[in-house]
């Protein structure tokens, strides 16, 4: 079934796939899910909210961390979730991913409520995340480390994986093929073999990116990829995010790096002192007032 996409945003790959023919639209999909994801079972219509955030309040006692917060995520664009320090992303973030749980409000996927579920689950339902502090096996390798994630989508039993039966033989194969297609995918395939422990800085948060990937979610959450990047990476990984997008993900993006976020985002979503106050697309967010007011004392480089 394919749905007319709506409030399509202006730019970006979500208004060029809706500018599509059907038939267009269908061989661009069969194309992306080819390239990284060969066995994905993930429908995509761009466009659809996937993910809604309706009313969610989170309180660690007598602070209001997350103040009735609203908004949704729409199949294959790129949300971005800013705000200044202490502004809530995170708990946001949090309340999504089953960390914590909501004081009150819902999280939808797909018109579903993810009501107070294990991390596992949560995974297993289609949304992967990254971490502020990488959290990585140090001890495994970088292939080791994706394997891992592609795990998640195993169908084969306990005791079939124990008594090494076909499917579970085949599952392992072809997870090894996916790892390595994903760790060329984010461009550190050539140290494939080594510790994670012992890889540099900027492979181990695309080391990261890549095991996020391999759960094959529906939303991948990014919480502040950036993070300790010098201004040359910073340029790759916005590179990176785009072509994980154009391989029909939908991407949320917490980042503190304002030229980084309006350069990569089909939209913007502001937090303050737990509130929204904003939400829209990035050359709007740039000039909105409260925005700015919002980032008043953060360096005009950060901002433009
Ligand atoms: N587990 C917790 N217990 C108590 N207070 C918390 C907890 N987590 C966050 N907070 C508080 O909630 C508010 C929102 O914090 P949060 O980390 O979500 O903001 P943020 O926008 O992610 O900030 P940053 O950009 O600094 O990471 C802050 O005042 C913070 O001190």
């Amino acid at each position: 079934m394919t749905s007319e996409p709506q409030n399509v945003p202006e730019g970006g790959i979500v208004a060029e796939v809706a500018q599509m023919s059907e038939e267009e639209r269908a061989e661009h999909f069969a194309q992306v899910e080819e390239a990284v994801a060969a066995d994905r079972d993930v429908a995509v219509e761009v466009g659809e909210t996937l993910l809604e955030v309706r009313e969610l309040t989170v309180r660690f006692g007598g602070l209001t961390a997350l103040d009735t917060v609203s908004f949704g995520i729409r199949r294959g664009e790129i949300l971005g979730l800013i705000g200044p320090n202490g502004a809530g992303k995170t708990t946001c973030f949090n309340a999504m991913t089953g960390v914590y749980r909501p004081t009150s409000g819902r999280v939808l996927l797909e018109d579903k409520p993810l009501r107070r579920i294990s991390k596992h689950r949560i995974t297993r339902l289609g949304i992967a995340r990254t971490f502020q502090n990488i959290r990585l096996f140090g001890e495994m390798t970088a292939l080791e480390n994706v394997v891992v994630g592609t795990d998640a989508r195993h169908k084969t039993s306990v005791v079939g994986s124990l008594l090494r039966l076909p499917r579970h033989q085949r599952e392992e194969k072809s997870g090894i093929e996916r790892a390595m297609a994903l760790l060329e995918f984010v461009g550190i395939a050539d140290r494939a073999a080594d510790k994670a422990k012992n890889l540099p800085y900027g492979y181990q948060r695309r080391l990261e990116i890549a095991r996020a990937m391999a759960t094959e979610p529906k939303l991948l959450c990014l919480d502040e990829p950036a993070a300790g990047f010098n201004p040359a990476e910073k340029e790759q990984l916005m590179e990176l995010i785009r072509k994980i997008r154009s391989d029909g993900y939908t991407v949320l993006l917490i980042e503190h790096d304002m030229k980084l976020v309006m350069g990569v985002t089909d939209r913007i979503v502001v937090l303050e002192f737990g509130k929204k106050i904003a939400e829209g697309l990035p050359a709007d967010i740039r000039a909105n007032p409260a925005v700015i007011a919002a980032y008043l004392g953060v360096p005009d480089d950060d901002v433009a």
